[in-house]
């Protein structure tokens, strides 16, 4: 069995160079740019008023002033800024030359033409030319594009990007016990569950994802799903993947030609997980317990689609403490299910004490995924762990 990360590794690499294609930004939120942009202006364009009140000289502020213009946002004052005189300015406009100070309207009293400073306190009130960005500033957020990317993007006055094209994928469950959602089910029958949330995950980071019907435990029903599969980007299933008489996924794959990246790891839970490709699509077969499968579409699958997006693909992990004592680990990396809590430095990390890989209610309520190396010796309440956070 190879490691985590050596497995982690080789279903990197099973991702083909992104395909670009050109979007308007307000499209594009949760896409990956293919290329950076630059800004195509300066931001903000000139000295602008961040307070609605007077622009005057700080020199000047001990002495009554006279009001001899206006500047509006949209509506710049065109006259000369002359010692002992102040202008009448509003929030986002251009503070003329020459002034060097905007006193906010609360802070003055005003006759007629004549202002008189009340509070000289504060600061310029001036957001200097370009202290946002500067025409030419690169924007590169290796990261699916946030809503304020978009905002930003469209400060830079750029309005269309070349992003990668949705990966497509396709998330087939397999197994004669699988009913749909909504459905009775009769003696031995459960629920499917798992491919509906795997392609939550996959549609969480950027991908197309299409489920597919559920496959039967037969080698023809494996057959037909996996050719629905022929056109998608990467496959996902789900089941069938252990060692039982029922568990096909791997040999139907073999006899339609599956180049194996690998089968089999070292990780708790998720041991029978397999990758490869089958002629131009890859392959993710996910374990069928409701757990494993999340688990190993968090730790393979998301990586795997961002990295198709021409992104690093990499798991975010965070520190904590452990809020208990936790017994030695076997030869495979644990994933386990926690909880967390406000730490006096870091987060406290609650692992529940039943960690079966078919709990649903659990990994709901789990807030993350405490990581255990393979073979890591007994752990103090105190220790710092590591963790994969389940909610932004
Ligand atoms: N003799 C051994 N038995 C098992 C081993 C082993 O090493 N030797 N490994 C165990 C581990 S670990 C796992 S994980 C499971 C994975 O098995 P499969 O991938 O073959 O999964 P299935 O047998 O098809 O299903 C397991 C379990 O999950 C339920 N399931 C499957 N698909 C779905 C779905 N889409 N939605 C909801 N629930 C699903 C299924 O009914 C089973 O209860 O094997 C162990 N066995
Ligand atoms: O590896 Mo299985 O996924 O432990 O339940």
């Amino acid at each position: 069995m190879i490691s985590v990360d050596e497995a982690l590794a080789r279903v990197l690499a099973l991702a083909p160079a992104p395909e670009g294609e050109e979007i308007a930004i307000a499209d594009a939120v949760g896409r990956s740019l293919l290329a950076p942009v630059a800004a195509r202006l300066t931001q903000p364009p000139f000295n602008a008023a961040a307070m609605d009140g007077y622009a005057l000289r700080e020199a000047d502020l001990a002495q009554p002033l006279r009001v001899i213009g206006e500047s509006a946002a949209g509506h710049p004052w065109q006259g000369e800024a002359l010692p002992g005189t102040a202008i009448r300015i509003f929030t986002g406009a251009a503070v003329p030359e020459g002034y060097d100070r905007v006193v906010m309207q609360e802070n003055t009293a005003r006759e007629g033409d004549v202002l008189t400073v009340t509070d000289a306190s504060g600061g310029s009130h001036i957001r200097p030319r370009g202290n946002d960005f500067s025409d030419g500033d690169r924007f590169d957020p290796q990261r699916p594009l946030t809503p304020s990317d978009i905002g930003l993007l469209a400060g830079m006055n750029i309005p269309r990007v070349t992003v990668a094209r949705r990966p497509r994928v396709a998330v087939l469950a397999t197994g004669d016990e699988l009913l749909r959602p909504g459905e009775i089910p009769g003696p031995g029958q459960i629920i499917c569950s798992n491919d509906i949330a795997v392609a939550a995950l996959a549609r969480a980071v950027g991908a197309e994802a299409e489920v597919l019907p559920i496959a039967r435990d037969t080698e023809s029903s494996l057959r037909d799903s996996f050719a629905r599969a022929a056109e998608a980007d990467l496959l996902v299933t789900i089941g069938g993947a252990s060692v039982g008489d029922h568990d096909l996924v791997g040999k139907v794959a073999g006899e339609l030609g599956m180049d194996r990246a690998f089968y089999k790891i070292a990780m708790r839970p998720g041991k029978p997980l397999m990758a490869g490709t089958i002629g131009q699509t890859a392959m993710l077969g996910l374990p069928g317990n409701p757990v494993s499968s999340i688990v190993c579409a968090i730790i393979f699958m998301q990586p795997l689609i961002l990295r198709m997006q021409g992104l690093p693909g990499l798991v975010p992990t965070l520190k904590g403490r452990l809020a208990n004592d936790l017994r030695p680990e076997g030869p495979r990396q644990h994933y386990l299910r926690a909880t967390l809590s406000p730490g006096e430095d870091l987060p406290r990390v609650t692992a529940f004490g039943d960690q079966d890989s078919a709990r649903l209610a659990l990994i709901s309520q789990a807030d993350a995924l405490m990581i255990r190396p393979a073979n890591d010796p007994a752990r103090k309440a105190g220790e710092v762990v590591e963790f994969i956070p389940l909610r932004s």
